[in-house]
């Protein structure tokens, strides 16, 4: 693994304010992100997930997975993650934690109007976390849709703090931090699902373009021995097993997702969603079958629970 100079002026980054953004989407995006964390990639017809890529029993609109907010964060960094103050070498940047709120179903269309600002900003001697936050309001009615956290974890970027205080800025309560406990006994319920050998393929067509997950030569000087999935994938993936195994099928049940991503994952493995259920609250970890580790854990809170429960 080589890597570029990094250099950081938090200050600068701190007072840099973002653009306005517009993100349009349209059904076939909604449907595309569904194909691509794995909707019906088992079975076609399967009466859980067919609504999330394909107008069933004559139903007006496809249904929105509740992750596909994810990809408003993205979608309102046209310019990555260029901005003034923050020089760091790419090739090193993983996804390390996503939060989202939902505050109204996601609509299967929309043109939405995005307001970034960072969010935090630490020093982790070997590492710099940066986090991003987007609030995403619907252009026509102005209502807020939903609020995303996104934290680049950005190797070799760490050692910028001015004094001997490891620099750590936050513009949240540490309440809202996305570590859960995960408890002792048996899980309430557990989801295996595969993931495609092309899954990261599919999946980059909603947005992520980052040759990190297609290119082997770019994968290799990043340290993997092949293009990893989007962490975002793989949170889709167990999110959509939570919804399926917990909300009894109801992605309107979802309000809140958070996720920390502990390791990647290699396209084509298999993973196992163990969900443990709190109250309102299931708290959840997945694992990659065939290597035995956990890839990423969180919570997911939710208005209710389903009635088939
Ligand atoms: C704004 C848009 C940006 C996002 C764009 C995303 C673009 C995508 O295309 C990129 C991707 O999807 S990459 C794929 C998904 N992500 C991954 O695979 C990363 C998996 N995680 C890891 O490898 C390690 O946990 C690793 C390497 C992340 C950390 O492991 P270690 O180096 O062993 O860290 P450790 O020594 O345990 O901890 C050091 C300090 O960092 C904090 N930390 C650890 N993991 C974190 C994580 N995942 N997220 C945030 N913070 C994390 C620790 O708490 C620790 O801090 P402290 O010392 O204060 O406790």
């Amino acid at each position: 693994m080589s890597s570029e100079a990094s250099e950081f002026d938090p200050d600068r980054i701190e007072s840099y304010k973002f653009p306005e953004t517009t993100y349009t989407y349209s059904e076939r995006d909604v449907a595309l992100y569904a194909l691509g964390i794995g909707a019906c990639a088992r079975d076609a017809v399967d009466v859980d997930q067919l609504k999330f890529v394909y107008h069933e029993k004559g139903q007006k609109f496809i249904q929105v997975l509740p992750t596909f907010a994810a990809l408003f964060s993205l979608g309102s960094l046209p310019g990555g993650l260029d901005l003034p103050g923050l020089k760091y070498d790419p090739r090193l940047l993983l996804h390390g934690q996503q939060y989202i709120e939902l505050y109204k179903p996601l609509p299967s269309n929309a043109c939405l109007k995005n307001i970034v600002s960072l969010a935090g900003l630490h020093d982790k001697g070997k590492a710099a976390i940066l986090e991003i936050e987007t609030k995403s309001y619907d252009k026509d009615s102005g209502a807020l849709l939903c609020m995303n956290r996104t934290t680049a974890f950005l190797r070799g970027a760490g050692g910028f703090s001015k004094s001997s205080h490891p620099y750590s800025y936050s513009n949240y309560p540490k309440d809202n931090v996305p570590s859960v406990k995960i408890p002792k006994g048996q899980p309430f319920v557990v989801f295996e699902d595969c993931t495609q050998p092309s899954q990261a393929l599919l999946y980059r067509l909603s947005g992520d373009y980052n040759p990190l997950h297609s290119d082997p030569t770019f994968a290799k000087v990043a340290g993997f021995t092949r293009p990893i999935l989007h962490g975002l994938c793989t949170l889709g993936f167990s999110v959509r097993a939570i919804v399926k195994c917990i909300c009894g099928g109801d992605p309107n049940l979802v309000k809140c997702i958070s996720g920390r991503f502990l390791l990647h994952v290699y396209p084509g493995e298999t993973l196992l969603t163990e969900m443990w259920l709190e109250g309102l609250r299931v708290i959840y970890q997945t694992k990659v079958k065939e290597r035995s580790r956990t890839v990423l854990s969180g919570y997911v809170d939710l208005h209710g629970l389903s009635s088939s429960l």
